[in-house]
């Protein structure tokens, strides 16, 4: 079947989907978690694998940057290619003063000025929510992990760079943000859209207040603890 964004057939990609925003992510977590890999997609460089975690088949695969690079992918994998569950482990910035850096998130609601859910399907609302199931899954299997981790609500925001200061009082204090990301909101919309499970697992890599922020290779690399919690958790979806 193939689309203009994915090489990939249908039976290449397994029904749970594990994507990083960053396809050089993906590459990594295939080639260190996966076996029996198989490239499925490098499209654009999207680079998605499928392969086995622990006897069973999932597919990992980048988002890219952005609503409308997330929105993309996730709408094909749900809609075109029959996926089921789709987790998003990212980077994200802290807004709450007492976050460290690489602790992990789990996301029980995201808020987002965004006009994506508007423009795919003329949801009105401010904040999307992930599968309750999935996201307590994360959180037990964080837990179990022994993972420093907390659950709140994240902001899905369209730029990275900012003229304008971000008002942290409104946005942490009022909106309740932990953090900041830039494609949580599609996916979550995307996956109630099409009645499929989706939640999402972020570290956090930049803390503004603190000038603290992650290298670009640690960004890359060093999510082990939050992609193990997240392959656990398909594990458990998966055929
Ligand atoms: O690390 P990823 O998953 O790409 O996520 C975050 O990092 C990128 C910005 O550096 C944005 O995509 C943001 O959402
Ligand atoms: O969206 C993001 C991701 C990581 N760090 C940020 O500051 N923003």
């Amino acid at each position: 079947m193939a689309t203009a964004h994915n090489r990939a057939q249908r039976e290449e990609i397994a029904r749970v989907v594990l994507m990083p925003g960053d396809p050089l992510r993906a590459k990594y977590i295939a080639e260190k978690f996966l076996s029996s890999l198989v490239l499925i997609n490098d499209v654009r460089n999207m680079l998605g694998y499928t392969g086995m975690y622990k006897g069973k088949r999932m597919t990992v695969m980048g988002s890219g940057m952005g609503c409308g690079s997330m929105g993309i992918y996730s709408h094909e994998l749900f809609n075109k290619y029959d996926c089921e569950v789709i987790v998003r482990a990212g980077s994200c910035g802290a807004y709450a003063p007492d976050l460290q850096l690489k602790e992990i998130i789990v996301e029980d609601s995201c808020y987002s000025e965004s006009t994506y859910a508007r423009t795919y399907s003329g949801y009105e609302g401010s904040i999307v929510y992930p599968d309750e199931e999935l996201s307590n899954r994360l959180y037990a299997q964080a837990q179990q992990h022994g993972a420093l981790c907390r659950k709140g609500r994240v902001h899905t925001s369209d730029c990275f760079y900012y003229k304008k200061k971000e008002d942290l009082e409104d946005l942490c204090g009022r909106k309740g943000c932990l953090g900041v990301d830039m494609e949580s909101f599609a996916l979550l919309h995307n996956a109630a859209v099409a009645q499929k499970k989706a939640a999402v697992l972020l570290t956090v890599s930049d803390h503004p207040q603190r000038k603290e922020k992650l290298s670009r290779e640690e960004r890359e690399r060093s999510f082990d603890e939050m992609i193990e919690i997240a392959l656990d958790t398909l594990w458990t979806y998966a055929e």
